[in-house]
């Protein structure tokens, strides 16, 4: 770590979006070290439920049971170290190192991050700064190249179109854990069903028409639908930025409908990098984004590892309670009937249930990163270049491109029991929906 930041260097960092646990910036200075790059620092909640450390590990007794293999992983100290090991030691050998950036961490004063965040608050939407800001006492940022631009920034090669996709989860689960009463999970997908819930409460106001399914689907024309759907209702699952500014989709959050007023602003911007008949580009995109999906094989590789959850919440939960000592509380609400299923989860070794459990925590991770694919128009004179092409057969053009994912992050075990109640109460929300819908005709 010797690159430092101080305060005289915040007003180079600019405010490029958020996710629920970190805020990214943009460097917009000149040194050379820094360009082409953002940096990812650490939020707190401002109700203070996290942060209470109560050793100098960043994993509980139990995690350490869990990632026991991982020893890089269980003896990291903090949060953002557990983080690196990680991404390093169990989801780059799962995901292939070529979709991977790791990133540098790079020290930061704490008057760097306190004036970063009074610079950056008017852009960050208000809920997003009532639910937190930024740790002002994390001593370091982690630095990423920013993969909304090529290489160094576009600046002089041309411009360069990006685009981010929060597929979530792309299958339906099968596991015979799951209870006659929310069966209905294996018939509609998490991503539907969850917009339900986020309609009554209120955050979303429109229903999403993206199915994950279309888009894992491996067929071109589905990834192409799937890709439009998103474009339509982007919410926080889509995201379009051109030489690294925004211009579509909602930063550090949800974004509302595309109205035929933002596609009409979206298709002028796209003029100066799609060469299509006027009122094409837009379509032309899409068949950009689908094709290169296709070939680039990045999301059946995702998929894999998002089918680690092969017993689903209703199996897991088991064996968390196991892992943790604790009564089993879903069990003791069944009838001795219903406890049968889910005996075998029970009396498995406790080796067993950690493989499950770890497993669990790893899909977790792979149906809540993102993707972020970047595009530039091909020269004539680069045919030695490094990056990967695809051709647009449709306008005659080839375009360089790359592939990384983001937002990799370790869920913690004791996340367990809240996506158990979570799963339940989605399930609940989207039948309640269809009973009302149903009444109503
Ligand atoms: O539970 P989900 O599926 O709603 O996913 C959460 C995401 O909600 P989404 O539905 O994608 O809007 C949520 O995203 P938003 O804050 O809604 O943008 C987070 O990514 C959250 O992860 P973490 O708290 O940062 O570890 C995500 O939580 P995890 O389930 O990945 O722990
Ligand atoms: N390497 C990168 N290059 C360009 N933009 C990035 C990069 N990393 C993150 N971003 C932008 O910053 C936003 C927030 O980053 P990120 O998803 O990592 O935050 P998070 O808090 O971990 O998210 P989540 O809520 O999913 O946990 C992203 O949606 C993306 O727009
Ligand atoms: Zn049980």
């Amino acid at each position: 770590m010797e690159l430092a930041l101080t305060e005289e260097d915040s007003a180079q960092w600019v405010y490029r979006g958020e996710g629920a646990v970190n805020l990214v910036l943009s460097y917009t200075g000149s040194s050379p070290s820094f360009i082409g790059k953002v940096m990812r620092i650490r939020k707190v909640p401002r109700n203070g439920s996290k942060g209470v450390k109560i050793s100098n590990l960043a994993l509980s007794e139990h995690e350490c049971l869990v990632w026991k293999d991982v020893v890089e992983l269980i003896s990291s100290s903090d949060e953002e170290i557990a983080n690196q090991q990680y991404l390093q030691h169990v989801l780059q050998p799962l995901l292939g190192s070529k979709f991977i950036d790791a990133g540098v961490h790079v020290s930061v004063s704490r008057e760097f991050l306190e004036s970063v965040e009074k610079n950056v608050i008017s852009q960050r939407p208000a809920w997003r700064v009532d639910a937190a800001g930024v740790d002002t006492h994390c001593d370091f940022g982690l630095l990423m190249s920013d993969h909304s631009l090529f290489a160094n920034g576009s600046q002089g090669s041309g411009p360069c179109i990006s685009v981010e996709i929060k597929p979530k989860c792309g299958f339906l689960p099968l596991s015979r854990f799951i209870s006659d009463g929310t069966a209905i999970k294996k018939k509609i997908t998490r991503y539907e069903m969850h917009q339900a819930l986020k309609l009554h409460q209120g955050e979303i106001s429109h229903l999403s028409a993206y199915n994950p399914l279309d888009l894992f689907s491996g067929s071109k024309e589905r990834i192409h639908k799937a890709v439009k759907d998103l474009f339509t209702t982007p919410q926080n699952n889509f995201r379009v930025f051109l030489n690294g500014s925004l211009i579509l989709g909602g930063l550090g959050g949800a974004a509302e409908n595309t109205n035929l007023c933002v596609a009409k602003a979206f298709e002028d911007e796209l003029k100066s990098v799609i060469q299509a008949d006027s009122g094409l580009c837009t379509e032309n995109f899409f068949t950009l984004i689908a094709e290169t999906l296709k070939k680039s094989g990045v999301l059946d590789q995702l998929l894999e590892v998002q089918k680690l959850d092969t017993i689903d919440i209703e199996g897991v939960i088991h064996a968390y309670y196991d892992i943790t000592s604790q009564k089993c509380l879903v069990c003791r609400d069944l009838s001795e009937e219903e406890v049968k299923r889910y005996a075998s989860l029970h009396s498995a070794s406790l080796d067993e249930s950690l493989r499950i459990v770890k497993d669990y925590l790893i899909a977790a991770t792979a149906k809540d990163c993102s993707l972020m694919i970047c595009f530039r128009p091909k020269k004539e004179e680069d045919s030695g270049s490094v990056y990967n092409n695809v051709y647009l057969e449709s306008t005659k053009q080839a375009f360089d491109f790359k592939v990384y994912f983001i937002d990799l992050d370790l869920k913690h075990l004791n996340k367990v029991e809240g996506y158990y109640k979570l799963d339940k109460k989605i399930v609940s929300c989207y039948k309640q929906m269809i009973k009302m819908d149903e009444e109503m005709e």
